[in-house]
């Protein structure tokens, strides 16, 4: 079965003091990304659980939330009981991760565990049979607009054999640095889902950069597939 691509735009890259029409904006997305940030994982301070629950007020868009933060085994469920479709932590910051996974699940979420760039694949996959989706850094988390970290793909190949093989179960998410010239790669390697900040809404038409992003991911899968049956 073909994997079909799918487009989160970050509002990270939006205009803060217009989120709802930042949600409007991307009408055909497949999820809404969410960085929340507290100064301290992460060096940058964004917003926390009151602004994303006007943002899920404004939009039918599935919200995907990213949560940068020390203690998510304090704050996550928070997320998924506000009404969050995906909430991911950090495996570099989450005390009890398996726990974690079950309360978000719990809430009614998807969890998601995310790893840093220079966090290695190998020594979670265990953990990631608890969890939902694999969020991938391809950039240092704290700010939009980075480059993209290429040297990462390989754990998302490594992730998406042990999905292709039926080890694991998780949707691969990749953040950081995702455009028209890097998405390609990003695909090619096993990516299910691409959150794009600044090439969503860095564009003029938002909407058209996600659909654009997402016919160019779906080129890539399809060349990637024949190749492989060559
Ligand atoms: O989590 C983060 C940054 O830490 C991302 O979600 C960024 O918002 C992605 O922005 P671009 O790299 O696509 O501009």
């Amino acid at each position: 079965m073909p994997r079909t691509p799918m487009i989160a735009p970050s509002i990270l890259s939006a205009d803060f003091a217009r989120l709802a029409d930042a949600t409007q904006a991307v009408k055909g997305a497949d999820w809404l990304h969410v960085d929340v940030m507290d100064g301290h994982f992460v060096p940058n301070l964004t917003i926390g659980l009151p602004v994303v629950k006007a943002v899920l007020a404004s939009t039918d868009i599935p919200v995907d939330c990213h949560l940068m933060i020390d203690d998510p085994d304090r704050w996550a469920v928070g997320y998924a009981e506000a009404g969050a479709h995906n909430v991911t932590v950090h495996v570099e910051a989450a005390a009890d991760p398996v726990k974690l996974a079950h309360d978000i699940r719990a809430a009614g979420a998807m969890a998601g565990l995310s790893i840093k760039p220079r966090t290695p694949f190998e020594p979670y996959v265990e953990l990631l049979t608890h969890y939902d989706t694999l969020l991938v850094m391809s950039v240092e988390p704290g700010f939009g607009g980075q480059e993209f970290i290429a040297d990462v793909l390989d754990k998302v190949r490594k992730a998406r054999a042990k999905v292709d093989a039926g080890e694991l179960r998780v949707l691969v998410e990749i953040d950081g640095g995702i455009n028209a010239d890097t998405i390609e790669q990003a695909a090619e390697a096993g990516v299910d889902c691409f959150v794009a900040g600044s090439a969503v809404y860095g564009a003029a038409d938002p909407a058209k950069a996600v659909g654009a992003l997402r016919e160019r991911a779906r080129t890539a899968m399809r060349q990637a597939r024949e190749t492989r049956t060559m």
